[in-house]
């Protein structure tokens, strides 16, 4: 079959995982960071174009048509007509354009929930990680799935349309779940060359200061250094453990920073202050309970060889764990040494669980390499669980993993492309989507994290 194709994107339409913030402060212009790739900042002084916006691309960029040709367009909302000044001309295919007014709103646009981050706002003062702010919750909401709906039609070859559901208000009762702020409780922001204190602007790399963080959780609220001079340093990060102070680290480096405790359903998990976890106060029990809920009991056999694959420290291990009861075997494939630890000490209670260090490519060739048939038995009747970065776990890990015909697997996806890209391969090599949900764990921005199911077709 035919090799499913990466989107041709501008990359920075795709920010990281680790999203980020920013900020103004007066009338002061944002400078160069110090960052060495730092992109060209956006030209301000482009043509200004009347635009009707049709749809949300992946990235959550608005698409528009100019003259024939594609216009992603900012701060805009599918069914509207704004005028938007074009800042990036450079490709012949598509151009860049930010809303500087909206002629016809769109009955779902709302007052910005970052003030700063309105178009009330020169577009190269906005700070970015907020770009859906202006838009209502649901309507948010529906255009993400819209969003992975077209995905899985384009990469995977499936009609699937998913509702995208918010956090459950109970795990996360401090957050304002109506104007979706108060989620975030890791916050990165940079330091420009004269030592001011900001996000990066949208698609940019320029330090902006702003007075708000309405994104934060209130205690980061309260502690960030904004308005701050912190000269020679290069980035601030906030980090507010649910389980323990909330603490404001400059310039942590490579450092990973003392342990921290996260509490999930009950469950105390350690890990690294500056180790990856889910950034939504409700999002690590949304997921874990999501996980646990989508293995197929029928189908889940305790002693076979079960993986959590990318399994950081071990939340989604101890999900199934906690669902199958003591017997149950699990090994946590982690590339990050320290995480493997904390994992190892975070899955201890079961007594057939593992966390070994590895990048999942290899660690599934070794295993390929030396399986006997006794271990490749166990292997067929297996859970897999897989939560990958946002590049997705790419075709050699999807044809390695469906070489070994676990009987489920459950896949975690912070992106939808790379979700439907695997999903694709899975569905060539005998595996087919058998259920799914999505959950909007990032308020105000494009992201969506959605969980998966796949069955071996019989
Ligand atoms: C999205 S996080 C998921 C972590 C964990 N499942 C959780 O829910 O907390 C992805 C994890 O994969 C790890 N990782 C990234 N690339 C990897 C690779 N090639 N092999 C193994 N782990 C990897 C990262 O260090 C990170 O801990």
């Amino acid at each position: 079959m035919p090799r499913p194709k990466q989107p041709r994107r501008p990359a920075d339409d795709q920010p990281g995982r680790g999203d980020r913030s920013r900020s103004q402060r007066g009338a002061r212009s944002p400078r160069d960071s110090r960052n060495p790739r730092t992109p060209r900042p956006p030209a301000t002084d482009g043509p200004v174009l009347e635009l009707d916006v049709e749809r949300i691309a992946h990235g959550g960029i608005a698409v528009a048509h100019h003259e024939g040709r594609v216009v992603f367009v900012a701060d805009a909302i599918p069914g509207e007509r704004v005028r938007a000044r074009v800042t990036d001309a450079a490709k012949e295919r598509f151009w860049r354009a930010d809303t500087v007014e909206v002629l016809d709103a769109s009955p779902d646009r709302r007052e910005h929930v970052w003030a700063e981050a309105s178009i009330d706002r020169a577009p190269e003062h906005r700070p970015g990680g907020a770009e859906f702010g202006h838009i209502r919750m649901a309507r948010q909401r529906e255009l993400k799935a819209d969003v992975l709906a077209e995905a899985l039609a384009r990469f995977a070859g499936v009609e699937r349309s998913v509702a995208v559901e918010p956090v459950d208000e109970t795990l996360a009762p401090d957050v304002d779940a109506e104007a979706g702020t108060g989620w975030r409780t890791r916050v990165r922001l940079h330091v420009d060359a004269d030592g001011c204190v900001g996000p990066y602007a949208a698609r940019s790399h320029l330090v902006v200061p702003v007075a708000s963080l309405p994104l934060a959780v209130a205690e980061l609220q309260e502690m960030a250094p904004l308005g701050a001079e912190l000269p020679g340093s290069g980035v601030v990060d906030l980090v507010a453990p649910s389980d323990g102070r909330a603490e404001v680290v400059v310039d942590p480096g490579s450092a990973r920073g003392p342990v921290v405790h996260e509490v999930v359903d009950g469950r105390r998990f350690r890990l690294d202050r500056g180790g990856f976890w889910q950034v939504h106060r409700g999002a690590a029990a949304t997921l874990s309970r999501a996980v646990r809920d989508l293995v197929d009991a029928d189908r889940f056999d305790p002693r076979a060889a079960n993986l959590d694959l990318y399994g950081g420290v071990g939340l989604l291990a101890a999900a199934v764990g906690d669902r199958f009861g003591e017997t149950v075997r699990i090994t946590s494939v982690e590339a990050d040494e320290r995480a493997t630890d904390h994992a190892a000490a975070n899955l201890a209670e079961w007594v057939g669980a593992r966390a070994e260090t590895g990048r999942v490519d290899r660690w599934l060739a070794e295993l390929d390499a030396s399986a006997d048939r006794e271990l490749r038995s166990r292997l067929r009747g297996a859970t897999v669980v897989l939560d990958p970065p946002r590049s997705g776990a790419g075709r050699e890990v999807v044809e390695r993993l469906a070489a070994l015909r676990p009987a489920q697997l459950v896949y975690v996806a912070c992106d939808p492309v790379a979700l439907a890209r695997d999903l694709g391969t899975f569905r060539e090599h005998g595996y087919e989507l058998e259920e799914l949900r999505a959950f909007d764990l990032f308020p105000n921005t494009h992201h969506v994290e959605a969980v998966a199911r796949l069955g071996a077709i019989v």
